[in-house]
C-alpha cells in the first residue's frame, strides 16, 4: 500500500506529461517532447548500474547502439517490426551488458569507469569498418502501425511515456527488493557488502545485464522514431554523457533522478541546438558538460538529493563520526580499578574455530607469521599486541579479505581458507570493522536487513532477523533512522547487529569500542557480554585492557605477526613478554594497587 501511494507522483507526472504533449502540434517541439522520455529511460538504466552500484559508467553507449542496430538491421534485412525487434536489442543489450560485466567487474573505481569508456568506441569503429556508416528505415506505407511508424507524432510520445513508467516501476521494484538492498550497500562499500554475506560481483551481473537490456530496448526505440542510425548518433561519447549526465544533475540512485535531468536538460540543449546549432556547432557537448560541473559544485549528488536534504533541513553530508580513534601504541591503563570478570561457564565446548599455522606476508614484511589457536563455542577470545602486530591482519585473513600465505582456517571442522568474505559469511563468520563501514544513507533497519539476506530465504524473514539483531544490541527504537545521523556508539551496536543478523557462528569483532567514551564502552561491553552469555562464540581486538580483562575468557597476544603468549587473562597479564611488548611498565604499577 505504501509502495503504490509513493508511485502516485510518478501516475501524475506521467499523465499531466501526456496532457502537455497532446497539445503540442509543432512537429519539431513533439519531438523533443519524446526525446525527453527516451533520454529519461536511458539516464534510468544508467542509474539501475551507476547510480545504485557506484560504478560510473562512461560506456552506456555501447548497449544503446547495439539496440539501435539490431532494429535498423532487423527491419532492413529481415523486414521484422520494431514490436518483435525491440524485444530482441532488450535482449541483445542484456547479454553485452554480461559480456562487458564479467571481465570489467574486476576493475574499481576509475579503472572501471575508463574501461567502459572503451567499448562502444571500439564498436563504433567495427560498425563503421562493416561499413554500416549510415541505416535509413524503410517507410511502411502499407502497414505504418504494424511497423511503429506513426503519422500523429504524439503516438511516439505515448509509447516513450509508456516505456518510461515500465522502466520507473521496474526500478522501483528493484530498489524496493534484495537486489536494490545488495546495490545499495555494494555502492556504500563493496568491502562491508562483501563481509555481510552479499555476493557482490553475482549482484553486479545481474545490474549490468537489466540495465543493458533497458538500454538496449530504448536505443531500439530511439532508432524507430529518428528513422536513421548512425554509429555516431548511437555509439557516440555525447550518447554516453547524455545518459551519465541526465542521471547525475537530476540525482543518482533514484528514480526520479533520470527524469527530472531528463525534463530539463533535454529540451534546453535541444532548442539552444536548433536556435544557435548553426552558429556553436556542438552546443549540446557544452550544456551536457556545464550541467556536471553545476551539479559537481552545487549538489555532487544531484538535485532530487540537494532538494530532499533542503526540504529536511539538515546538512548533505552525513554527520556521523566514522573514523575511529586512533588506535594507542599500548595497551590503555585507565585509571578506574579494575572490575572482577563474571564467572561463567564457558569455552568448554566444541571447537568451532581452528587455525593452524596462519602466514601471511607483505612483500618482506611477516604481518601474520605461523598462528594457531582454538576458539572453542562461547569462548571470547580477546586478540591483543602493539600497533602492527597483526592483528587486523589476522581478521582479514579470517573473513577472506586477504588470501593465507600459508596455514588452514578450519570452521566447524571445515577448511576455509582461500573462500570469499561472503562464502565465509554464509559460513558464519560474521565481522565488524575497525573503521566503521556502515552503509550511511540507508536506516538503521536497512543496514541490518543487509547482513540477515545471506540467512533468509524472503524480505520477510530478512527483516525478522534483522530487528531481532537490532533488539539484541539495543536499537529498537531507533531502528528507523538513517545511519548518517547516528553516533559513535550508536554506529558500532549497528554494525555489530549487522553481523548478528546473519546468524554467524562466531563474530569477529575489530576495535568495536574505538572511539567511545568510558560510559559508552561499558554499555557496548555488556552487549557483548549478553551475546556470549546467550552461546555466541567471539573474536575481539582492542586496546581498551580494563574491558578487555572483564571481558574475555582467554587472551591471544601478538607481535610482529608471531602469537607470544596465549592463555587466561590473570596469566598474560603477569607475563613479562607482554608487558614488554604491550602493556607496559604503568600497568605493572597500577595492577598490583
Ligand atoms: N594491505 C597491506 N599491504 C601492505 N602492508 C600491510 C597491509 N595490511 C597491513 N599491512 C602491514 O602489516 C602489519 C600488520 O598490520 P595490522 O593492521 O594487521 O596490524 P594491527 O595489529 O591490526 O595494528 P593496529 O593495532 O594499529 O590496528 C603492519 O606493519 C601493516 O603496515
Amino acid at each position: 500500500m505504501r509502495g503504490w501511494r509513493s508511485l502516485l507522483p510518478v501516475f501524475v507526472f506521467t499523465v499531466l506529461y501526456a496532457v502537455v504533449s497532446l497539445s503540442v502540434t509543432n512537429s519539431y517541439y513533439q519531438l523533443v517532447m519524446t526525446l525527453v522520455p527516451v533520454w529519461a529511460i536511458f539516464g534510468l538504466s544508467w542509474n539501475l548500474l551507476s547510480g545504485y552500484t557506484g560504478l560510473i559508467s562512461f560506456g552506456h553507449a555501447a548497449f544503446f547502439g547495439l539496440g539501435a542496430y539490431a532494429v535498423a538491421l532487423g527491419q532492413i534485412y529481415f523486414d521484422l517490426s520494431p514490436w518483435v525487434l525491440i524485444p530482441i536489442a532488450a535482449v541483445i543489450g542484456g547479454m553485452a551488458g554480461l559480456l562487458i560485466g564479467f571481465p570489467t567487474f574486476r576493475l574499481q573505481g576509475h579503472y572501471f569507469a575508463l574501461a567502459m569508456l572503451a567499448y562502444p568506441l571500439a564498436i563504433l569503429y567495427v560498425f563503421e569498418w562493416l561499413g554500416l556508416q549510415e541505416l535509413t528505415l524503410p517507410i511502411k506505407r502499407d502497414n505504418p502501425i504494424a511497423y511503429m511508424q506513426f503519422n500523429d507524432h504524439r503516438l511516439y510520445t505515448l509509447l516513450a511515456l509508456a516505456m518510461m513508467l515500465g522502466t520507473i516501476l521496474l526500478t522501483r521494484a528493484v530498489e524496493r527488493s534484495r537486489f536494490g538492498m545488495a546495490l545499495l550497500a555494494i555502492k556504500q562499500n563493496e568491502a562491508a557488502a562483501e563481509a555481510a554475506g552479499i555476493n557482490t560481483l553475482a549482484w553486479k551481473l545481474r545490474a549490468i545485464t537489466l540495465s543493458g537490456a533497458i538500454a538496449g530496448a530504448v536505443g531500439g526505440f530511439y532508432a524507430v522514431v529518428l528513422l536513421v542510425v548512425t554509429p555516431q548518433s548511437v555509439f557516440g561519447m555525447l550518447v554516453s554523457a547524455q545518459a551519465l549526465t541526465v542521471a547525475m544533475f537530476g540525482g543518482v540512485g533514484t528514480v526520479w533522478g533520470p527524469v527530472i535531468g531528463s525534463v530539463i536538460l533535454i529540451p534546453l540543449a535541444e532548442t539552444l541546438n536548433a536556435e544557435a546549432g548553426s552558429r556553436f556547432p556542438g552546443i549540446q557537448g557544452v550544456i551536457f558538460g556545464l550541467a556536471i560541473v553545476c551539479v559537481i559544485l552545487v549538489a555532487p549528488e544531484g538535485l532530487f538529493w540537494k532538494i530532499r536534504d533542503l526540504l529536511r533541513k539538515r546538512p548533505a553530508s552525513p554527520k556521523a563520526v566514522i573514523p575511529a580513534a586512533p588506535a594507542p601504541a599500548h595497551a590503555d591503563t585507565v585509571a578506574a580499578p579494575m572490575p572482577p570478570r563474571p564467572k561463567r561457564s564457558h569455552g568448554t565446548g566444541d571447537v568451532v574455530l581452528e587455525v593452524r599455522n596462519l602466514s601471511r606476508s607483505f612483500g618482506g614484511l611477516k604481518a601474520v607469521q605461523d598462528v594457531s589457536f582454538k576458539l572453542r563455542q562461547n569462548e571470547i577470545l580477546g586478540i591483543i599486541g602493539p600497533n602492527g602486530a597483526g592483528k587486523t591482519t589476522l581478521f582479514n585473513l579470517l573473513n577472506g579479505f586477504l588470501r593465507p600465505g600459508t596455514g588452514e582456517i578450519l570452521l566447524d571442522g571445515r577448511e576455509m581458507s582461500g573462500r570469499k568474505p561472503h562464502e565465509l559469511c554464509e559460513a558464519g563468520i560474521g565481522r565488524t570493522f575497525q573503521i566503521m563501514r556502515p552503509f550511511l544513507r540507508m536506516s538503521v533497519s536497512d543496514n541490518v536487513v543487509v547482513g540477515a539476506y545471506v540467512r533468509a530465504g524472503t524480505d520477510a524473514e530478512a527483516r525478522r532477523l534483522a530487528a531481532d539483531a537490532i533488539a539484541r544490541v539495543g536499537l529498537t527504537e531507533i531502528a528507523g533512522r538513517i545511519a548518517g545521523e547516528l553516533t559513535t556508539k550508536e554506529l558500532r551496536l549497528m554494525e555489530l547487529a549487522r553481523a548478528l543478523a546473519g546468524k554467524p557462528r562466531i563474530l569477529l569483532l575489530d576495535e568495536t569500542l574505538a572511539g567511545l567514551g568510558h560510559d559508552e564502552a561499558d554499555e557496548v561491553v555488556a552487549v557483548i557480554q549478553r551475546l556470549a552469555r546467550d552461546g555466541m562464540t567471539i573474536a575481539i581486538i582492542e586496546h581498551t585492557m580494563q574491558a578487555m580483562v572483564r571481558l574475555v575468557d582467554s587472551f591471544l597476544v601478538l607481535d610482529h605477526g608471531a602469537v607470544i603468549v596465549e592463555g587466561e587473562p590473570e596469566a598474560v597479564t603477569r607475563d613479562s613478554r607482554v608487558i614488554e611488548a604491550y602493556l607496559g611498565k604503568k600497568w605493572v604499577a597500577h595492577a598490583s594497587h
